[in-house]
């Protein structure tokens, strides 16, 4: 279980993130919704101790972040919200990076390495650099080598950017497997379809505030007949009865 308590971020004097209170529990996969610059990625690496919160606390099954930053981040996999890093290593050579640092022994890691590069197809591409890769590739070998270790607990910045279609539905199937088991599984979408497919709970974030947190089945019962996108865009869109798109596309300028 994950508990996120008074979490706020100041960038400056910009408040990414203002007082977030959470309880994620195991065995359940966890999306955060919100728009662009809502305060999603900056939760996600608060969790993985990438950025200093400015207050609150987090702990991971019982154990504080700060002061338990090693243990707290081995049971963590962590896929940033883009997969342009290490571009001149090869794929390969990225992946025994990432085995050295979690100090993995060969053989504990062998099969899961391979079953993962052969469930994302990339076999026939473990030898070329990350930079000679497309968007998609990338971050098929972020994603095998975020999984490498088998952590408990899987963080995913918008996983399923630039995936193809057959990569984004193994990966869903792996997460609601590994929440299957008991695990921890949360990610950012914009894609309100995949947070319907895939989410138990549900956090919207608005400017730094959390908006929302409940289950997906709860919020469309609060909504009748009403799609998770018009709730959606109801709680956390903008209110403007569509003139500005008819400003550029309306009838007026044909
Ligand atoms: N390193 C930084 N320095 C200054 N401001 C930052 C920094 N990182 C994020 N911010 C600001 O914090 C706010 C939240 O950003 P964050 O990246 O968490 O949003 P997000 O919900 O992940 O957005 P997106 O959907 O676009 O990825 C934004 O206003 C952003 O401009």
């Amino acid at each position: 279980m994950i508990e996120i308590k008074n979490l706020s971020k100041n960038y400056g004097d910009k408040q990414a993130l203002k007082n977030l209170n959470l309880t994620i529990k195991s065995g359940e996969i966890f999306g955060f919704l919100g728009h662009n610059g809502a305060g999603k990625s900056t939760t996600l690496k608060s969790l993985v101790s990438i950025i200093e919160p400015t207050s609150g606390s987090i702990t991971v099954d019982g154990l504080d972040l700060k002061e338990h930053r090693q243990e707290v981040k081995e049971k963590i996999a962590y896929v940033p919200d883009t997969p342009d890093i290490f571009l001149q290593l090869t794929a390969s050579e990225y992946w025994d990076l990432l085995a050295a640092a979690y100090q993995l022994p060969e053989a504990d890691v062998a099969k899961r390495r391979h079953d993962l590069i052969e469930l994302f197809d990339m076999g026939a591409h473990v030898d070329e650099t990350m930079a000679s890769f497309s968007h998609g590739m990338r971050q098929k070998s972020v994603l095998i080598g975020a999984l490498l270790s088998d952590p408990d607990v899987w963080i995913l910045d918008e996983p399923l950017q630039g995936l193809d279609p057959q990569a984004a539905h193994d990966l869903k199937e792996l997460m609601k497997a590994h929440a299957a088991k008991g695990k921890t599984v949360i990610f950012s979408t914009h894609v309100l379809d995949t947070a319907q497919q895939l989410c138990d709970e549900l956090a919207i974030l608005k400017k730094g505030d959390l908006i929302y947190n409940g289950s997906v089945t709860d919020l469309l019962a609060q909504h009748d007949n009403q799609s998770l996108e018009e709730i959606y865009l109801g709680m956390a869109g903008r209110q403007d009865d569509g003139h500005l798109v008819d400003n550029i596309e309306g009838d007026d300028h044909e």
